[in-house]
């Protein structure tokens, strides 16, 4: 068996590895990274994640035809995946290895490679950066079902369905739901969990799914999956409400039911690093396994399932080995998110229903997107704004955008909030005009406070 040794080994070309692979290569470290698939150079968000998705709802949302922009889709896509290969593969001491690793021990790594003979690299630290992937449910029949298909196997279609049938109302599901909606299919959401949008005070969850009934989706909500059969071309889910059963015809089927760490077949039994319950690898606040090598980033060590929390991982490591080693997963603050769907519905800090869980005190602040002028600009004039406020420090304890860019304009309220900032600056901040993000201004002043 071919072997090698490196100083470093990174075990996935997610967002927090490939990064770490750059930098330690350009401290002339040695490094190698290793990749199950080329398909996958640069990780899940470039090729079967967050841009090629983006692509595509932006794509609909200016009224593009899906072949058109399932295309470009493809374009952008190879471009990116190229160039995160030669961002690590150029450089003089990191290599890309392509195959399956797996761990032996704590220090030795088996690589699998199609159509060549196995490679052991013993390494003196090792990163697992191996991500998520798509929980399968399990459904009567549905191995057998030819229309039944992840993010990733909808996104490579090259033609639209007629009848799209979502499993799962998250972020997946909404924002596939939004996206074929764009391009004219029929869609259909089906959740076992009768609550929509069970984080969102209730208000706003309740203008999300108006907005998305009005453009065309049909939500069926605390149904249970029986099971599944192909019918000639199309395929047939046996579903249940309360009892009462029914039948939902559909061209495809997307499960879109959660994402998992992703561990099978990495060999982590042959090696001191401890998994929790739900099968994520156990961390501590510095990203160390329980081995003393073994650091894990990204989705793989559980928490959020964010492109830009891999990337905050990078960091960590990057300041734990490196730096001043301040930087740890505890210190990291509000995290914003944004589902993408039309219009974005962003988050930070608490909801107003979490608030009040919490017996906190509070002032909120409501406008409803018509008010903004920019709104109107891009006629886009739905939604509503809501931001809760800390009573005696005058800081943002937390704020929901449902609104036009609000994926833009949610990142200057979590930045305000890690500064603490009071309120009164962004209500009283020169923003540029007409943009989503002048409607901070209006948003936190006094005449749109909601009094209790
Ligand atoms: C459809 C979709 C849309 C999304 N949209 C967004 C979004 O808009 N914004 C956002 O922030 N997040 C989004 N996400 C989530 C985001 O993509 C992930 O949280 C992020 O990419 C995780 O990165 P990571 O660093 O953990 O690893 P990944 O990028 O998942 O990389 C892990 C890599 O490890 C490889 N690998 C796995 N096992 C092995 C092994 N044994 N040997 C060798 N290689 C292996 C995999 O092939 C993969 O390339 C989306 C996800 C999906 C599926
Ligand atoms: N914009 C973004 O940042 C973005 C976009 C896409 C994905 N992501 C990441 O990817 C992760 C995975 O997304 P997701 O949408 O798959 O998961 P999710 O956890 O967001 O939603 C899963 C949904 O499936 C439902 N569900 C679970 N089991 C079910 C079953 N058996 N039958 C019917 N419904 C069922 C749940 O009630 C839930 O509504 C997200 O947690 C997110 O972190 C982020």
């Amino acid at each position: 068996m071919e072997r090698k040794a490196v100083k470093n080994l990174i075990i996935g070309f997610g967002k927090a590895g490939k990064t770490l692979a750059k930098s330690l290569a350009r401290k002339g470290e040695a490094v190698a990274i290793v990749e199950q698939s080329p398909r996958m150079y640069g990780g899940t968000c470039i090729n079967i994640g967050c841009i090629p998705s983006k692509s595509l709802i932006v794509n609909g949302q200016k009224g593009e035809k899906f072949a058109d922009a399932a295309l470009q889709k493809v374009n952008l896509v190879e471009k990116l995946n190229r160039k995160n290969y030669h961002m690590i593969a150029d450089e003089p001491t990191a290599t890309v290895i392509d195959g399956k690793a797996r761990f032996l021990s704590d220090h030795e790594v088996e690589i699998s490679r199609e159509g060549q003979p196995a490679m052991l690299v013993e390494a003196e630290r090792i990163f697992i950066n191996t991500g998520a992937r798509a929980i399968l449910p399990s459904i009567l029949g549905m191995s057998e079902c030819k229309n039944l298909v992840t993010s990733t196997g909808l996104m490579d279609l090259q033609k639209r369905p007629d009848h799209l049938v979502i499993i799962g109302s998250g972020y997946i599901g909404l924002e596939f739901s939004s996206m074929f909606l764009s391009y004219g299919s029929r869609v259909t959401v089906i959740d076992s969990h009768r609550t929509f949008l069970p984080r969102q005070d209730r208000d706003i969850a309740a203008r999300v799914k108006k907005d998305l009934e009005e453009a065309g989706a049909v939500f069926k909500l605390g149904y249970e999956i029986n099971g599944v059969f192909d019918r000639d071309e199309k395929s047939i889910l046996n579903i249940t409400f309360d009892g009462q059963a029914e039948e939902v015809e559909a061209d495809k089927i997307l499960l879109a039911t959660g994402r998992k760490p992703n561990i099978s077949g990495l060999g982590l039994e042959n090696t001191s690093v401890k998994i929790g319950e739900d099968g994520h690898i156990l961390v501590n606040e510095k990203l160390e396994t329980s081995a003393k090598n073994i650091w894990a980033l990204g989705d793989v060590h559980g928490g959020p399932q964010f492109t830009y929390t891999s990337l905050d991982d990078y960091r960590i490591i990057e300041s734990q080995l490196y730096g001043d080693k301040g930087r740890t997963l505890d210190n990291r603050g509000e995290l914003a998110s944004s589902v993408f769907i039309t219009p974005t519905l962003s988050n930070v800090g608490l909801t107003e229903t979490e608030a009040q869980a919490q017996r906190k005190n509070y002032r909120l602040f409501r406008l409803e997107a018509t008010a903004i002028p920019k709104s109107a600009v891009l006629k886009q004039s739905k939604g509503l704004l809501k931001a809760l406020v800390d009573p005696e420090t005058e800081e943002i304890l937390g704020a929901t955008l449902y609104a036009e860019d609000s994926h833009e304009v949610i990142n200057i309220l979590s930045l305000a909030m890690k500064a603490k900032l009071p309120y009164t600056m962004i209500r009283d901040h020169i923003f540029t005009h007409p943009t989503m993000s002048e409607a901070l201004n209006d948003l936190f002043s006094n005449a749109n406070e909601v009094k209790k």
